[in-house]
């Protein structure tokens, strides 16, 4: 014999009832052995409640009684209901006269909404040949005296079940009404909500069932709310030990006192889908999970209790005290956590109760916080918990971790001795980025990483195509999904939640908007996106001013704009400050060499000990095209330049190449790895510019650039036989003192020497060492370029996005 139990969504009007004889049917005439239990229909038991209430305070209710009546016969007016008519007629006018009615009369007008349930569909059945038989339940189950949430007398109940089943045997199917009971008086009782899973669960009991099916609104239990994570899973099969860890985080289905009977007779639940009749749904055995299956679950409508208190230290009984005054009033509490000291105390109570806790609490303490003992009890209502069932401590540092990197820092963290679970407490407005945050780093669902890229010019707008080409392979070998959320420039911000694609330039201009930082930050939030990170493509003195602002929102950095590391020292401090306060990168491998593993190469030496005692080279990769072109070509300087500017080497402004302003900011950006705490002002830069062409706009600039010609053929025309021109940087002096000495100039070397063989736009990094001593650590390769820098770009963005686990 299989227990059928049908919830009351599946038992509304319409496709629901349809679909649930359908199931019945098809069944029966299977000749499978099966009994029904119903709940009442769709929203019926709410109804019969908001009318009995409405009676009680002598409003009128009549309107509601009769669209309550005319849903439970819409389509189906052929049905004979007076009986329950007339009983919740007399039961209302009762109540309106009396004004007040009793957990009897309660459960007596609560009874119609199963009674009706059961009529209906065992009529239905008849119609269509099955052998139905309407049960109701108050003659098979027998309780105590508790209305509203009545014990079963198990022994009296079963008796009573197994003689009726005796007598109602072999094809016919039981339609029994879930929920209502009577006591030994034959007065009708109710088992309290989710009282027809109970009923469902004693039959299975009582008549040892091959298995208890209770047909939902749902696929079966996922690993969370797929509302609120759109990647959880349906979980297959659980355990009754999983399945009651479960039950006390809002799984009504697999409430203790439902699960109980089927436990003790080892009888399979399965949860189907009323609307799914194909879809296996969960099957929950006695059989232990050897790997143990992990769920989210969320307590909502929930307020935090604190209890602060110096004086409550080492106080024996504080948490009795607690406990009892609460329980006195009937609140209960669902999570309790403090320290050994008893200092603080914070619980978790339902948000119904939280005003009347803090009085009771106020109350049973009055003479501690009159003593100073205990100094505060506060609520904090606006918070959830999120339970991680079948989460030991083991293990819990993962997801604890993600949670942090993604600034969410949970306000209690609780776990439970025996079993594995741990609660935590999280602000409301943080709990749908913290399910999926949980969810995806324990379900080893691909991170998502989401991007805001500022600047989306020559470097920019390469790493935004080289991202969307190579994502896909990225999310298959790294299990990494990088969605660029976010793409800006000075004046326009492209937003998109779920990524943008291979069209962001059209959808920018068509859908960009004028925007400040904080729209973004705040778009980020709402769409609960975990895992931000800004990239500043841009050349902008300004932006950089963003970047604590973008840290304490919960971003990491990466940047390929040097700026930020070579204004003031005091700034450079005050972001790495803010960088480790939040648990935050900032990489920008890309600021000198370009796409060369430069930087890390200096940190890691540094970082070992190694006492690197000078840098020199040519750090620019705009003017090594143009020295190494130049020294070599009879061609006019301005010439070269343009070429040099039309292959993406130089500076959104030429000028900062030129000027020697870019390879200093990239000495100063290593002088600062080395802990040196070196000014841009110490720099000694040999300007490029002439004086007279260093004023004005870069396009008046650039309309003048020919009169560097003569300048420089001269210069050309100087040098030794077999020489060449190169602009190089040299970081040098008592690197071990607080500053080191750094130069950029224009120089002429042999064309047989190391700086003199570098070809095209190459840049050369000699790294001196203590260990190296003459022979230098060599770095070499494209110092600049739009593919090479952003692929640099990439390479820390995915650095980054490795790094949060
Ligand atoms: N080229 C190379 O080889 C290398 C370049 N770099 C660095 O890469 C960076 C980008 O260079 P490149 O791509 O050539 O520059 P581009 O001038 O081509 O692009 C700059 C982008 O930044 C945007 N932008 C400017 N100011 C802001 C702001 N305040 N907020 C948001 N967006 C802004 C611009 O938008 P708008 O059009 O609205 O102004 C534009 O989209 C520079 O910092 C450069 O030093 C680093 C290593 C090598
Ligand atoms: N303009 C720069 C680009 C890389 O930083 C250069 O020429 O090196």
């Amino acid at each position: 014999m299989k227990i059928l139990k049908f919830g009351g969504k599946s038992l509304a009007n319409g496709k629901g009832i349809q679909t649930v004889v359908d199931i019945i049917e098809k069944k029966a005439k299977k000749g499978e052995a099966i009994t029904v239990v119903l709940s009442a229909r769709g929203a019926s038991t709410n109804e019969l409640e908001e009318i009995l209430e409405k009676a009680s305070k002598n409003e009128n209710y009549k309107a509601q009684l009769e669209a309550f009546k005319n849903y439970q016969l819409q389509g189906y007016e052929a049905l004979d209901a007076q009986e329950e008519f007339h009983a919740l007629d007399t039961l209302f006018e009762g109540v309106s006269l009396l004004g007040d009615y009793s957990e009897k009369i309660k459960d007596k007008v609560l009874s119609h909404g199963e009674l009706l349930s059961a009529r209906l569909v065992t009529a239905l059945l008849k119609e269509k040949g099955v052998n139905a038989h309407f049960t109701d339940s108050r003659s098979l189950i027998v309780t105590d005296d508790q209305f509203g949430n009545a014990q079963p007398l198990d022994s009296l109940s079963k008796e009573k079940v197994k003689a009726h089943f005796k007598k109602y045997n072999g094809t016919t199917v039981n339609v029994v009404t879930g929920f209502i009971a009577s006591n030994r008086n034959q007065e009708t009782t109710t088992l309290g909500r989710n009282g027809s899973n109970y009923t469902a669960s004693l039959l299975a009991s009582f008549l040892d069932a091959e298995e208890l099916q209770n047909f939902t609104h749902v696929d079966g239990i996922y690993t969370a709310n797929p509302d609120l994570v759109a990647d959880a899973k349906k979980i297959k099969k659980l355990s009754f030990t999983e399945a009651n860890e479960l039950a006390h985080f809002g799984a009504n289905v697999l409430h203790a006192k439902t699960i109980i009977p089927l436990v003790e007779k080892k009888i399979p639940l399965r949860i189907l889908n009323t609307f799914d009749p194909e879809n296996e749904g969960t099957l929950i055995t006695s059989e232990e999970n050897e790997d143990g299956i992990k769920k989210l679950s969320v307590l909502e409508n929930v307020s935090l209790i604190s209890l602060e208190g110096r004086g409550l230290l080492g106080r024996v009984g504080v948490d009795a005290r607690i406990f009892q005054a609460l329980a006195y009033e009937n609140i209960s509490i669902s999570i309790i956590s403090q320290g050994s000291s008893e200092r603080g105390i914070g619980l978790i109570v339902n948000s119904t109760n939280a005003s009347k806790a803090k009085k009771v609490l106020e109350e049973e303490f009055k003479t501690d916080i009159y003593k100073k003992d205990v100094s505060a009890i506060l609520i904090k209502d606006d918070v959830s918990v999120v339970s991680i069932i079948g989460q030991d401590l083991s293990t819990f540092h993962k997801p604890y971790n993600r949670l942090i990197k993604n600034q969410i820092v949970p306000l209690l963290v609780n776990n439970t001795a025996t079993g594995k679970n741990v609660s935590l407490v999280v602000l409301k407005k943080q709990l749908h980025k913290t399910l999926n945050v949980i969810h995806g780093e324990i379900y080893g669902v691909a991170k998502k990483i989401n991007l805001a890229i500022f600047g989306h010019g020559l470097v920019g707008g390469t790493l935004i195509d080289q991202i969307l080409a190579s994502r896909d392979e990225i999310e298959k070998r790294k299990n990494i999904h990088l969605n660029i959320f976010a793409i800006a420039n000075s004046k326009k911000v492209l937003l998109s939640n779920s990524g943008v694609d291979h069209r962001w330039k059209t959808s920018l201009q068509n859908q960009g908007v004028s925007y400040t930082l904080d729209d973004i930050i705040q778009y980020a939030d709402k769409h609960h996106l975990e895992n931000v990170i800004a990239i500043d493509n841009t050349a902008s003195k300004d932006f950089v001013y963003n970047y604590e602002h973008l840290v304490t929102n919960g971003f990491d950095l990466v940047s390929s704009n040097k700026v930020a590391n070579t204004v003031d020292y005091e700034f450079y401090k005050s972001l790495r400050s803010t960088l480790e306060n939040h648990q935050k990168q900032y990489l920008y491998e890309t600021n000198v060499g370009a796409g060369l593993p430069l930087i890390e190469t200096i940190k890691l030496l540094h970082l070992s000990g190694e006492n690197i005692t000078r840098i020199k080279g040519i750090f620019s990769g705009s003017l090594s095209y143009l020295f190494n072109t130049f020294s070599v070509e009879d061609r006019p300087f301005s010439e070269v330049l343009k070429e040099a500017m039309d292959s993406g080497y130089t500076e959104p402004d030429p000028r900062e190449d030129l000027c020697g302003n870019d390879v200093a900011r990239k000495l100063l950006v290593l002088a600062r790895e080395l802990d040196l705490k070196n000014e841009f002002e110490d720099i000694t830069i040999h300007n490029l510019i002439p004086a007279h062409l260093r004023e004005g706009t870069a396009q008046e600039f650039l309309g003048k650039i020919q009169e560097f010609d003569t300048v420089f053929a001269k210069i050309k025309a100087a040098q030794p036989e077999g020489n060449v021109l190169r602009y190089v940087g040299d970081l040098h002096g008592d690197l071990s003192k607080d500053k080191g000495i750094m130069d950029v100039q224009l120089i002429s070397v042999p064309k047989d020497s190391s700086l003199g063989q570098v070809k095209g736009s190459d840049s050369i990094f000699e790294i001196y060492t203590e260990s190296y001593g003459d022979h230098p650590m060599v770095i070499q390769g494209a110092g600049a370029g739009a593919t090479v820098t952003a692929r640099g770009v990439f390479g820390d963005i995915l650095k980054v996005a490795q790094s949060i686990n």
